[in-house]
């Protein structure tokens, strides 16, 4: 627990204190049908991705993270902290710049809005760097669903997190978080309880959804991948 209360003070710090998801308990509800449709509608018929589906779907995801317990707080109040940044921007007298993944990059490269090297910069919170803390963890979210789609009964969801997360965000967090995080993924309620959470039905359906959510979350990530790749965002400090 020591790990747990040190990380959750060292992330209050950049927690902002408007939080995004203010709404009542049932609004709070988790629906894997309703991330699953939000995601489809992210990717626009010329595959950009609208930022605004982009945050709702995370939005989602924090409500599921939200049932599962205090314990996992410090990690769904940084995911709020981030989607809130990305709605202030497209609120904000620049939102139309920022519909889309690709329109935000252009912008706010064009006009030298992102931090690209550790030396202080002024904008330490841009749209680019944000998201792509965001999108790391969706390489997690996409390699985790899929070990969940592909698991048996007896399948620890434990071992499914912390394999995916070794596999991906765990390279970009420091060794106090990784610590952390492995603890949070020990008490993780197990795959009978995931799926009832979902509500989305019996086990077969929820595979069944799994197997449309994870190539839509996918796509959402190669094309972001390949977007930072290009304009070399991929290590934005
Ligand atoms: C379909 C249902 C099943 C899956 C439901 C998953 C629900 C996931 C909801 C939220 C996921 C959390 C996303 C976390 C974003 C982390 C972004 C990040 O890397 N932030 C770090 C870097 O930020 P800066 O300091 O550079 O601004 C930050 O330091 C990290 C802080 C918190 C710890 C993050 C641990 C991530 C573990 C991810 C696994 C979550 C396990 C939940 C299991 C349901």
């Amino acid at each position: 627990m020591l790990f747990l209360s040190v990380a959750e003070h060292y992330m209050s710090a950049s927690v902002q204190s408007t939080m995004v998801d203010s709404a009542g308990p049932e609004a709070q509800k988790f629906s894997l049908k309703e991330v699953l449709d939000t995601f489809k509608l992210c990717i626009s018929e010329n595959d950009e991705v609208f930022v605004e589906h982009y945050v709702a779907g995370w939005r989602g995801l924090v409500k599921f993270m939200n049932s599962l317990g205090n314990v996992f707080t410090f990690i769904s109040k940084d995911a709020v902290s981030k989607i809130q940044i990305l709605v202030n921007f497209l609120n904000g007298e620049s939102g139309a710049h920022y519909v889309t993944i690709q329109s935000m990059v252009r912008y706010e490269l064009d006009n030298g809005l992102v931090d690209l090297s550790k030396k202080g910069g002024s904008h330490p919170e841009s749209g680019c760097r944000t998201l792509l803390r965001l999108h790391r963890a969706l390489r997690w979210l996409e390699l985790f669903l899929e070990r969940l789609r592909t698991s048996t009964e007896d399948s620890k969801t434990s071992v499914m997190c912390a394999d995916a997360y070794n596999e991906s965000l765990s390279q970009h967090h420091p060794w106090l978080i990784r610590k952390a995080a492995g603890m949070a993924f020990c008490v993780l309620p197990g795959r009978p309880t995931f799926f009832e959470v979902m509500n989305v039905g019996n086990a077969e359906a929820v595979v069944a959804m799994l197997g449309d959510a994870v190539p839509m979350i996918s796509k959402v990530y190669k094309i972001t991948e390949e977007l930072y790749a290009q304009n070399n965002l991929l290590e934005i400090p």
